[in-house]
């Protein structure tokens, strides 16, 4: 069998929280085979964001490249994209896909944009030319935009009907680094399996919630914890 497949293209956390780490943890955890393209590398911890390194726009691209000429993408997830020209590139390449490839078809992925412009810890990750490059080539050909309260205003409060406005929600704990990372991917898996958009979007709230409480009593790092990705732990860890 084929198990579906869903590309992030986004930047690594090194605390494990958000990010790539979140991405294909939740993916996993969901029952989707995941790969990356990592657009930056973080130095990061659940106190906030020490450095930020954009990889080589070519670098990107060959990722970008290997994986959409040798895996069948059903959902294309972005998080971090660092720079203007890894928006353009990857508006680019999935919407040049749309068009030599028309309507929907297997090989089409769908495209579902997580616009992180700000870390909660206060960190910008996109400057303006980013947030423009959103506005102009990325926001006008996604299926699926889930922008929190402040990045939809950022971005001009876009109107697509796509466009799922993200906000917290009841589970009250401070271990929640990761969470629109997670909802975002969460969202991918579900579109990967075949669910439309809105049971897509019921269902990936659903899992973040149950995370929440998953995590809600850990005591790890000295910030704000992260979210927990995975379901259970493994079979045989437990003391
Ligand atoms: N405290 C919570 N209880 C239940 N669900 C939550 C909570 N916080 C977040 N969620 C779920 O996760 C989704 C994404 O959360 P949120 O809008 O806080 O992400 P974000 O601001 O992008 O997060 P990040 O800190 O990763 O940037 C929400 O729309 C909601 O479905
Ligand atoms: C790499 C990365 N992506 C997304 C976020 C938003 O939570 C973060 N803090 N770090």
């Amino acid at each position: 069998m084929t198990p579906p497949v869903v590309l992030t293209i986004a930047a690594t956390d090194s605390g494990g929280g958000a990010g790539i780490a979140a991405d294909l943890a939740t993916l996993a955890a969901l029952g989707v085979h995941g790969a990356c393209v990592v657009t930056a590398v973080t130095a990061q911890d659940t106190l906030g964001i020490r450095a930020i390194h954009p990889v080589p726009l070519e670098v990107v691209a060959a990722q970008l490249d290997a994986v959409l000429d040798d895996l069948p993408v059903a959902v294309i997830k972005t998080g971090v994209l660092a720079t203007p020209e890894v928006v353009r590139l990857v508006a680019d390449r999935v919407g040049g896909r749309r068009v030599t490839q028309g309507s929907l078809s297997a090989h089409r992925p769908l495209l579902v944009v997580d616009p992180v412009i700000r870390a909660t810890t206060g960190a910008s990750f996109a400057t303006n030319e980013v947030i423009t490059a959103y506005r102009d080539h990325l926001l006008p050909i996604a299926d699926v935009v889930t922008p929190n309260e402040d990045e939809f205003v950022a971005l001009g409060e876009p109107h697509y009907p796509g466009v799922i406005v993200t906000r917290g929600g009841p589970i009250r704990t401070t271990n929640d680094h990761g969470t629109g990372c997670t909802y975002s991917s969460a969202l991918a898996a579900h579109l990967a399996h075949g669910s439309d958009v809105g049971t897509a979007a019921v269902r990936a709230a659903d899992f973040v919630t149950h995370q929440l409480l998953i995590s809600s009593d850990w005591d790890l790092g000295r910030g704000r914890g992260p979210v927990a990705h995975t379901i259970t732990p493994h079979q045989g860890v437990h003391r």
